[in-house]
């Protein structure tokens, strides 16, 4: 029997440094030129999963996508302890 352990990731970061891209690409495997035409209607984050076979075990991501410095920095702007 498979094992599955959650790993939870969240994208932190400037706008348009290519957070959405990257959690797209490893999520969908899929690269999109026009992402942020879709992604700013969503005004905080967007959540995403992915499960990744590993030996035996199974590893499930789940990825939290932000929508940019101004929600960022509404943490408090700082990513230190993370
Ligand atoms: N050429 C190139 N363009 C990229 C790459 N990664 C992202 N982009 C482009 O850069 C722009 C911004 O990418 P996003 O993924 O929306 O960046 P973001 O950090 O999620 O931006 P916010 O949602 O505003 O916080 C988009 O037009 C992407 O297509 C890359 O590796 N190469």
């Amino acid at each position: 029997m498979m094992a599955i352990g959650e790993l939870k990731v969240c994208l932190l970061g400037d706008t348009g440094i290519g957070k959405s891209s990257i959690a797209c690409r490893f999520a969908q495997d899929h690269f999109y030129h026009n992402i942020s035409v879709n992604h700013h209607a969503q005004p905080e984050a967007s959540f995403m999963t992915k499960t990744v076979p590993s030996g035996n075990d199974l590893h499930k991501f789940l990825i939290w996508d932000t929508a940019g410095q101004e929600w960022f920095h509404s943490l408090g702007g700082s990513s230190e302890g993370c």
